[in-house]
């Protein structure tokens, strides 16, 4: 089953009297275990369908399913505390903050299950992304854009959540940290059972990715 689905999403904004559609009647499936790339020209509406299902916006008509469930019945405040992560182009990690508070600040709010001891699950998982203990313990704004995209990445996951969804995550790295960021994204699909869902520019990251969906004049299809 898929984790995540939209049926017939429809989405515009409104423009005087008149309704520019971005989105018309968009049904696509997400699944775990896979990573997939949204590709579109720029304006074309990938970071707004990225905002829907990410449940910082709500579709004019239709449904966002997670699990099976529409996520405003899930309540779209709970549904980004427990069931997503996001990641941002600009990263939006808190600057004062050490990268470790920072994986810290999700897990303070979410209500899943997690073990007693969250500092050293943050350790961890900074680790397992590539930051050592002695940048974990640094402020996030001294901290490389290489390194502070992999502090985000940290964050999205530190819920245990299913779904990844990141937004040009590489949009301000080198070609060498998009190729190593991209291999993350790759691992936790395909190692961890993520569903990772990228809207990108790129090409080079959709051929990489298991599937792309390409957005064009409100229609969301598989590129082929
Ligand atoms: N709040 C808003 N009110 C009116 N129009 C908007 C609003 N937000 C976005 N738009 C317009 O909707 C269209 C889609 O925007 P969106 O940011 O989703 O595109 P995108 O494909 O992500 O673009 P890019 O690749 O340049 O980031 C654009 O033409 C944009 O100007």
């Amino acid at each position: 089953m898929a984790i995540l689905e939209t049926k017939k999403v429809n989405y515009y904004y409104q423009d005087g009297d008149k309704r520019r559609f971005i989105l018309k009647d968009t049904s696509v499936k997400f699944e775990k275990g896979k990573f997939y790339t949204i590709l579109g020209q720029s304006g074309s509406g990938k970071t707004t369908f990225l905002s829907l299902i990410a449940a910082l916006d709500a579709p004019k008509d239709g449904e966002v399913l997670y699990k099976g469930k529409d996520i405003k019945k899930i309540g779209y405040e709970k549904y980004r505390r427990n069931d997503i992560g996001i990641i941002f182009q600009s990263y939006n990690l808190i600057p004062y903050l050490t990268a470790v508070e920072n994986v810290l600040v999700p897990m303070a709010i979410t209500e899943n299950e997690l073990p007693d001891d969250q500092k050293e699950v943050a350790y961890n998982l900074l680790d397992y992304i590539g930051i050592v203990k002695t940048k974990a313990d640094r402020p996030v704004n001294k901290l490389s854009g290489g390194e502070q995209q992999r502090v985000a990445i940290a964050r999205a996951l530190a819920t245990n959540v299913d779904i990844i969804l990141a937004d040009e995550p590489t949009g301000n790295l080198d070609e060498e940290m998009e190729s190593e960021i991209v291999e993350i994204f790759k691992t936790l699909a395909h190692e961890h059972d993520k569903c990772v869902i990228v809207v990108t520019h790129s090409n080079e990251i959709a051929e990489l990715s298991d599937e792309t969906l390409y957005l064009r004049k409100g229609i969301l299809n598989k590129y082929e």
